[in-house]
This record gives C-alpha cells, structure tokens and sequence, in this order.
C-alpha cells in the first residue's frame, strides 16, 4: 500500500544541520494499523510529515499503491484530499463549524453533492457514536467528543490512508481507549491502512505493527514500554 526508500530529511538551524531522518525504509500493507515509535526526537513527526504528503522536501522514494508520491504542491495537495485523512493530537476541529458540518467537510472539499454530504457525515458521526451532537460546535464538546468527530472527519471521504500524530495524547485514559477501539474497529471495517505516531503503550499495543525510530533510524530493538 504504502513503501519508502532510503528517506532522508535534514533541518537547517542557521549554519547547523540537523540530520532527522538518516535513511529509513519501509512497507505498510493495505488496511494494516502501524504503530510509529521512537523517543522524543526521533522523527518520528518528520516521517508522519512525508507520508502524510505535507513535506515533499526530502531526499529519498515513496509510493502510494505502487504511483510515486507527488513533488508538486498543487498535485501532493489534490491526492492528499482524495486519499488521506489526517488525526492529530489536539483534534484541530474548525471552531465555527459545527460536528456535522467539520465532518462533512472533506466531503465539500471533494465536490461531493449536498445530499451525499448529508448522508455519509450522518452515518460517519453515528458510527463513533455521535448522532446526537451534529449541532454542537467543538467548544461544547469534551476532549473525546472532539477526537470522535476527527476520527470521522478523517475517514469520512473512506481515504486509503489515515495519518495520526500522538491522537490520545491530550485524553483521559478513559477517552484514550474509546478512541483506541473506534479506530481499530472503523480502521478493519472500512479496509483504512493506518500510521499512527504515538507514545502510549495502550494505543502502540492495539496495532498491528510497529516501526521503531531511534536517531532518525529505523531499530529493531524491542521498545521497552516504562507505563
Ligand atoms: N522545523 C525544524 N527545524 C529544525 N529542526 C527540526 C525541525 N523539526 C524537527 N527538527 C529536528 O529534527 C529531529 C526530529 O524531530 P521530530 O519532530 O521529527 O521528532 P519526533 O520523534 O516527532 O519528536 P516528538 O516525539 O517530540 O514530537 C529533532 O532533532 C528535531 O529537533
């Protein structure tokens, strides 16, 4: 579904160069949920950051479904609309909209018509157990409701791929294991592939697979969880 090669990244900090990413390579499955983990400044925001085709300022290959990913702006943009849903760790929900209408607008931004929109945002928000805040701005909505309503804005348009950075990071451990088990489910029912940047044991636990990085490298030693 997803494979990279030799990937590296480098920051320049004035004359200093900062080496994130030395080369990494890998291949994630179709509807696979990958764990991406490392310790703070590993690289692993720089990694999300390329195969969420945010960054395409990098040296190295990647591929989505076997066709290269994109270089230009105005393409990484269109496929990134078409094909990928994104979840971060402080929800980043459009304040002025309400949840019916943050969630249906991946639907608008991908020329889907009024009726279709109406259809699939109500039935994504009643998939993660929202159907009775449609109306309700993110202001009034708990931290987990917030992240229920990314969840669905992200698979909302069915992507191929979902990016999350540390998306339990800001919860309740209660609310953190909602939306392990929302994900998890929606991710096997809709065949989404996930990659997912997390520091919590609970959530690197529920994936599939894990991509450790340390220094910028890919390790294959096991993580020692301290939780
Ligand atoms: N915009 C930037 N300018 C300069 N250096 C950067 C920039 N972004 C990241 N870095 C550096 O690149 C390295 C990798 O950072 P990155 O944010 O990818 O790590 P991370 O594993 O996501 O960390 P965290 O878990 O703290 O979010 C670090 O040394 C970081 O200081």
């Amino acid at each position: 579904m997803l494979s990279f090669s030799d990937i590296k990244k480098d920051y320049r900090l004035g004359s200093q160069t900062v080496q994130a990413l030395g080369g990494v390579n890998g291949e994630i499955h179709p509807g696979e949920m990958v764990a991406l983990c490392g310790p703070s400044g590993s690289g692993k925001s720089t990694l999300l950051n390329i195969l969420g085709m945010l960054d395409m300022n990098y040296q190295g290959s990647a591929f989505i479904d076997g066709t290269p990913f994109p270089r230009k702006v105005k393409e990484a943009t269109a496929l990134r609309r078409s094909s990928l849903g994104f979840v971060f760790q402080r929800f980043n929900l459009i304040p002025v909209m309400t949840a019916f209408e943050n969630v249906a607008y991946p639907l608008t931004l991908n020329k889907f018509s009024t009726k279709v929109k109406k259809e699939k945002a109500e039935q994504m928000l009643a998939k993660v157990g929202l159907e009775d805040f449609l109306q309700y701005r993110p202001e009034r909505l708990s931290g987990g409701q917030q992240q229920r309503v990314a969840i669905a804005r992200a698979l909302v348009h069915q992507p191929r791929l979902v990016i999350a950075d540390e998306p339990t990071a800001s919860l309740d451990s209660h609310s953190a294991n909602t939306i392990i088990q929302i994900m998890k489910t929606l991710g096997h029912e809709m065949g989404t592939t996930f990659v997912i940047a997390t520091h919590d044991p609970r959530m690197a636990s529920q994936c599939d697979r894990h991509i450790n990085l340390v220094d910028g490298l890919i390790s294959t030693e096991e993580i020692q969880w301290n939780a």
